[in-house]
């Protein structure tokens, strides 16, 4: 049996201003920053322990990763960075408060861009100052790998690549994973590992800074899959996540 750790990110600036982020690289508040301290000594008083670290480009992830490995004197593990893991891009919507876009277009509206599977938010022009397309992190990608939108089923097309040439097959050899990512990456991975139907992927909301553990079998299907903690206080971080959407 094998144990992946999945951890969104803590708390981002972004997030605590209720504003649709996605490839925009904001930090972490200081709820974030113990947030992440938190998942460490969780994982540790569990007597978790791991071989490598998984994360994203993105700072928010990356810094939440340290505060875990530092909490787990760990900071010495190798770091896989893919943006194959950066967070679902959200179009023209990044930047912009999710309560009042809302306001604006309707809560159902808001639901689809944030939660369907298959209808992205409305894309940025290329030119847009917000485009990720000149940004030196991404120069070796080809400018359609970096996209303008996204909704969650081109997110599992980019995510799925890398989990099975990358973290699957580490996983495979005996290496304990910890990855620290974001909602909408994490609810790609998590779409595909449990099979979950396009329908249903809609109510699925992933906290900050929680343990999400997946144990899974030699052929890397899930068995069980829990938070780490206090599953109750997790349930209701995931409930307050889907609330941010509504105006
Ligand atoms: O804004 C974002 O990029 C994501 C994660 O913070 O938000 P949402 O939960 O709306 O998909």
């Amino acid at each position: 049996m094998h144990k992946l750790v999945l951890i969104r990110h803590g708390e981002s600036t972004w997030n605590l201003e209720n504003r649709f982020t996605g490839w925009t690289d904001v930090d972490l508040t200081e709820t974030g920053i113990e947030q992440a301290k938190q998942a460490g000594r969780l994982l540790k008083a569990e007597g978790y322990d791991f071989d490598v670290a998984y994360t994203s480009v993105l700072k928010r992830a990356t810094r939440t990763l340290w505060h875990t490995l530092d909490e787990l004197d760990r900071t010495w593990l190798p770091v896989v960075h893919s943006w194959r893991l950066n967070e679902r891009h959200y179009g023209a919507l990044q930047g912009l408060n999710k309560a009042e876009t809302a306001k604006k277009y309707g809560d159902e509206q808001v639901l689809v861009w944030r939660r369907s599977y298959g209808t992205p938010p409305p894309p940025l022009e290329a030119d847009d100052p917000r485009s990720e397309r000149s940004d030196v992190r991404y120069a070796k990608l080809s400018p359609e790998q970096v996209p303008l939108t996204e909704c969650l089923k081109d997110t599992v097309a980019r995510v799925l690549p890398f989990w099975n040439e990358s973290m699957a097959p580490a996983i495979r050899t005996g290496r304990r994973l910890v990855v620290a990512a974001h909602g909408n990456s994490i609810r790609a991975l998590v779409k595909y590992l449990d099979g979950i139907s396009d329908d249903a992927i809609v109510g699925l909301n992933i906290p900050n800074g929680i343990p999400l553990v997946y144990e899974l079998d030699d052929e890397l299907k899930p068995l069980r899959h829990y938070y780490l903690g206090d599953a109750a206080a997790a349930e209701k971080a995931a409930a307050a996540v889907a609330s941010q959407g509504k105006g």
